[in-house]
C-alpha cells in the first residue's frame, strides 16, 4: 500500500475541523480533511440545525394555536404537516452541507477524503486502501448516542437523535429515556406537534447539572405544553407492543407508538484505533489533552466532544482557535481562558455561563445573588410569556461574576453582556451603571444586578 504524505492529517468534519483544515491549507500546509459521513458533522446533520429547524417550526405551531391570547383570529384547526415540517428541515441541513462542500471545494492545499480513518502508526493513518501520512493529526471525530444493552440486543425498533432525523411520520406517542438537553428540546417540539411525550429520568430531577429553580421551572413549562414526566424511573426492558413500543418501568408497562433514547453521548474513538498512536484516552474513551489541546503523543490534538473539554458546537470551534492560534499565531490562548456557557433550546430557552448556585455554594467564596423573574421585565409581559428569571452570581470580595442563569425570552442572547464582562474580567458593575434599550429583556440585567444580596 503506498503512502501519499501531507503536512496536516485532520479527521472529521465536525465543528472544528473544517475552520481548522482551511486555515491550515491558506498557511500553505498541504491538508487532507478525512470524512466518514456527511460533511458538518453532528451539528450539521443531526444536531444543532435540524433541531433548532424544528423548534422554529414547534414555535410557529404553538404561535398560530395560541394566535386567539393576541387577538388573531385563524380560521378552521391548525395542523401539522410533518412532511413538510421534515422537508423544510433537509433544505436547511443540506444548505449548511453544500456551504461547507463548497468551501473545501474551493481552498486550495486542502484535499478532502471520503472514509474512515485508522491510525496505523502515531503520523499515518489508513483510509480504505490508502494511508495518509502527516507530521500533525488533528482529532475531531465527535461523539455518538449511548444505548443501554438491554435496548441494542432487544430487537425492538428504537430512536437516537440521528436515527429520529429519518422519521417520516408524526409520533402518536413519542416515550423518552433520559431528561438531559436533547430529552427536552425535542419533549416540547414533538409535544407542540401534537404528539403525545412521556419522559422517563431515572435520577430524581430532570437537567441534573442545573439547579432545582431551573429543572422546576423547565417541567412546569413543559407540562403546560402537555409533556408528562416519570422521574425517579427504571427502564429495564423495550418490548413490541401490538403496533408500537413499550418499556418497562419499575415493572410496569409505559406503551407508545416511537421510543428516543437520549441518555448521554460517547466519544467516536473505537474506529482509530488509538493505542496503534499511543494515544491515551479514559474509561469513557474521552481523549486526555492539555490545556492546549495536545494529546499524550507529540503531533497529535484532538478538538470538540471527543476531548471532554465541552460538548458543544461553540466550544468545538473555540477548540480550533486554540489550536490555530499556539501553532500558527505564536499566541498561547488556553482552554482554561474561556468561560464555560451553553444554552437549552426549550421555548423558552435557558441560558448558563459559569457557575451555578450548586456550584457557587461549593466554591469557599462570599457570593451575592441577584434574582428577578421574568413577570417583572417588560417586553416579557408585552408578549405575554413571563416564564423564568434572571439571576447572576458575583463574588463579593472581587465584584467579579461568578455566574448567570438567564431562563425565559431571549436568554440566549441577553446571556452574553454578561459572558462578556465575566470574559474581559471586570466587576458587575460594569453592566449595573450600564444604560441598556428599551423594552428589552437586557434593559432588566442592570436593575437585577443592582438588588444584589448573600447568597443563602
Ligand atoms: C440533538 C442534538 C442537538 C444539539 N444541539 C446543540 C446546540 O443547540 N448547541 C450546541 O452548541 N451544541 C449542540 N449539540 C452538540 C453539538 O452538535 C456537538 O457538540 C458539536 O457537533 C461538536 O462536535 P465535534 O466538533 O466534536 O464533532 P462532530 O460534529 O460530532 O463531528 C465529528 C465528525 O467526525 C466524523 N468521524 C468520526 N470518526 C471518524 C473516523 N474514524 N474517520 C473519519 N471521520 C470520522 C463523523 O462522521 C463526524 O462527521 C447538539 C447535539 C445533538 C445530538
Ligand atoms: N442546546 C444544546 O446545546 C444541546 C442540545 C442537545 C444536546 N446537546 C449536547 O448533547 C449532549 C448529550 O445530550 P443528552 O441529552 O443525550 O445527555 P445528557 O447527559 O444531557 O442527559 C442525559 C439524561 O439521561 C438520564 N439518564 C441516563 N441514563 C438513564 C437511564 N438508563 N434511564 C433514564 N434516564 C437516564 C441522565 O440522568 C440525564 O438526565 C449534551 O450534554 C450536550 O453537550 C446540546
Amino acid at each position: 500500500m503506498t503512502s501519499t504524505p501531507f503536512d496536516a492529517l485532520v479527521i472529521g468534519s465536525g465543528q472544528a475541523g473544517p475552520s481548522l483544515a482551511v486555515r491550515l491549507a491558506e498557511h500553505g500546509w498541504r491538508t487532507a480533511l478525512v470524512e466518514r459521513g456527511e460533511l458538518g458533522g453532528t451539528c450539521v446533520n443531526n444536531g444543532c440545525t435540524p433541531t433548532k429547524t424544528l423548534v422554529a417550526s414547534a414555535r410557529a405551531a404553538w404561535v398560530a394555536k395560541h394566535a386567539a391570547d393576541f387577538g388573531v383570529r385563524i380560521a378552521g384547526e391548525v395542523s401539522i404537516d410533518y412532511a413538510a415540517v421534515h422537508a423544510r428541515m433537509m433544505t436547511v441541513v443540506q444548505g449548511s452541507r453544500d456551504g461547507l462542500g463548497h468551501w473545501i471545494a474551493g481552498t486550495a492545499n486542502l484535499s478532502l477524503v471520503h472514509g474512515e480513518a485508522r491510525f496505523v502508526g502515531a503520523d499515518s493513518v489508513q483510509v480504505g486502501e490508502q494511508v495518509l501520512q502527516a507530521p500533525r493529526i488533528f482529532l475531531n471525530v465527535g461523539a455518538r448516542p449511548v444505548v443501554p444493552d438491554w435496548v441494542a440486543a432487544s430487537g425492538v425498533p428504537y430512536l437516537t437523535s440521528e436515527s429520529l432525523m429519518g422519521l417520516r411520520e408524526l409520533p402518536s406517542h413519542l416515550v423518552i429515556l433520559g431528561a438531559g438537553y436533547i430529552s427536552l428540546e425535542y419533549a416540547q417540539v414533538y409535544a407542540r406537534f401534537g404528539s403525545q411525550v412521556t419522559i422517563i429520568e431515572h435520577g430524581n430531577r430532570l437537567l441534573p447539572r442545573e439547579d432545582d429553580e431551573v429543572a422546576a421551572t423547565v417541567k412546569a413549562v413543559l407540562e403546560r405544553d402537555g409533556v408528562r414526566f416519570m422521574i425517579g424511573a427504571n427502564a429495564t426492558a423495550l418490548e413490541r407492543d401490538g403496533t408500537g413500543v413499550a418499556l418497562v418501568v419499575d415493572g410496569q408497562r409505559v406503551g407508545g407508538s416511537h421510543v428516543l433514547v437520549a441518555i448521554g453521548r460517547r466519544p467516536n474513538v473505537e474506529a482509530l484505533d488509538l493505542a496503534r498512536a499511543g494515544v491515551t484516552c479514559d474509561a469513557h474513551g474521552i481523549v486526555q489533552v492539555d490545556e492546549q489541546l495536545r494529546t499524550s503523543v507529540p503531533g497529535i490534538w484532538a478538538l470538540g466532544d471527543v476531548n471532554g473539554r465541552g460538548a458543544f458546537t461553540h466550544t468545538s470551534y473555540n477548540d480550533y482557535e486554540i489550536v490555530a492560534a499556539n501553532l500558527l499565531d505564536g499566541d498561547p490562548r488556553r482552554v482554561g481562558d474561556r468561560v464555560p456557557a451553553y444554552a437549552l433550546y426549550t421555548d423558552p430557552p435557558l441560558a448558563r455561563i459559569g457557575m451555578s448556585r450548586a456550584a457557587a455554594r461549593q466554591s469557599g467564596k462570599r457570593v451575592l445573588v441577584g434574582h428577578l423573574p421574568m413577570s417583572r421585565v417588560g417586553r416579557a409581559r408585552e408578549r405575554g410569556e413571563t416564564d423564568g428569571f434572571l439571576e447572576a452570581l458575583v463574588d463579593a470580595d472581587t465584584q467579579r461574576i461568578l455566574g448567570a442563569t438567564l431562563l425565559g425570552i431571549e436568554a440566549d442572547e441577553a446571556v452574553h453582556c454578561l459572558l462578556d464582562v465575566m470574559s474581559a474580567g471586570l466587576p458587575y458593575t460594569a453592566i449595573s451603571r450600564t444604560m441598556h434599550i428599551h423594552p428589552t429583556v437586557s434593559e432588566l440585567i442592570p436593575t437585577m444586578l443592582q438588588s444584589l444580596k448573600p447568597l443563602e
